[in-house]
């Protein structure tokens, strides 16, 4: 059956057939930052969306965490479904325990469906503050959601633009849970990574002991690549100071993920076994590999399980 959607001119699919990694991850991996998309037929995009992506269903999901050789997923609502989290929640009712997720709410939810969704495996809700992305939710309502969630033991991820920080730095600084941020804060890879932009973001990891990061989609930083495609070795290696940065000054409170299917890319569409080979530039020892790949995201989202 086809989708009743036509996709965003320009849209680049997933990769089909990624390639196996070379790096081995350690036994009990969670890819921490991960999406579903419809199918639209079945789980329709919402009217307010900014994009109209291809779908990238729960099973194709789930085949690529086996293929990578993860072993759980961490599935975050992406902005083409708004507040309607039928999708993401339908992926973690299918996923036999290994699978978290991270909602998109509005102030109208209430405690039953709040309940709800933390059986479902929810452990967070996601404020986003990229203007391509979404209209903005005002911040009262925002405060109000995570005041509503801080009691189920849920946290709250951020998501932003570097330029954005000093903007947001009160808001995000008087949230009263656990704050991670996607994709390190999206920090200008060409500007120094002791420059005065990352000094930023270290220092609100710093000051701030709740705030952790995903030190995830290089393919989205990279200025200079070369893309994670045709084999390469070397991919987004402009990328590699900051994120290796993050891991070895937080190694306690980062983590990682595909982010597949990568929504919005423009010029590439990266290999995800490429990307996975990426990792050990970032966290170089097995010790700092298995923090960011077991022991962070087992500590976030499965804290029953963790060692
Ligand atoms: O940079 C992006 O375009 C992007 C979009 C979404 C989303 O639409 O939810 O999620 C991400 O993690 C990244």
């Amino acid at each position: 059956m086809g989708t009743k959607f036509e996709k965003t001119p320009g849209w680049l699919d997933w990769y089909p057939g990624p390639s196996k990694p070379r790096f081995q991850v350690p036994p009990g991996s969670v890819d921490a930052h991960c999406h579903v998309f419809g199918p639209g037929d079945r789980f329709p995009f919402a009217p307010e969306r900014k994009y109209t992506p291809c779908d990238a269903s729960r099973e194709q999901l789930f085949a690529l965490r086996d293929h990578l050789g993860f072993a759980r997923n961490v599935v975050v609502q992406a902005t083409c479904h708004g507040a309607d989290n039928s999708a993401l929640l339908d992926a973690l009712q299918h996923s036999g325990g290994m699978a978290r997720g991270v909602v998109t709410v509005r102030r109208g939810i209430t405690d039953r469906e709040l309940r709800d969704m933390h059986e479902a495996g929810v452990r967070g809700v996601r404020f986003n503050f990229v203007r391509r992305l979404v209209d903005f939710t005002p911040k009262d309502e925002l405060m109000e959601i995570a005041g509503r969630i801080a009691p189920l033991g849920w946290h709250v991820v951020i998501y932003f633009e570097a330029v954005d920080l000093p903007e947001l730095w009160d808001f995000f600084t008087a949230l009263p849970t656990t704050v991670v941020v996607d994709h390190m804060g999206r920090p200008d890879v060409t500007k120094p990574v002791d420059g005065e932009e990352f000094e930023l973001f270290v220092k609100f990891m710093r000051d701030h002991p709740n705030v952790w990061s995903k030190v995830s989609c290089p393919e989205r930083l990279s200025v200079s690549g070369p893309p994670a495609l045709h084999g390469e070795r070397n991919a987004y290696r402009d990328v590699v100071p900051f994120a290796r940065r993050i891991v070895e000054t937080f190694p306690d409170r980062v983590l990682w993920g595909t982010d597949w299917p990568h929504p919005n890319l423009k010029n590439h569409m990266p290999d995800d076994g490429l990307l996975v080979d990426f990792i050990p530039h970032i966290a170089v020892s097995p010790e700092l590999q298995r923090k960011l790949l077991v022991d962070n995201p087992m500590r976030l989202y499965w804290p029953e399980e963790a060692r």
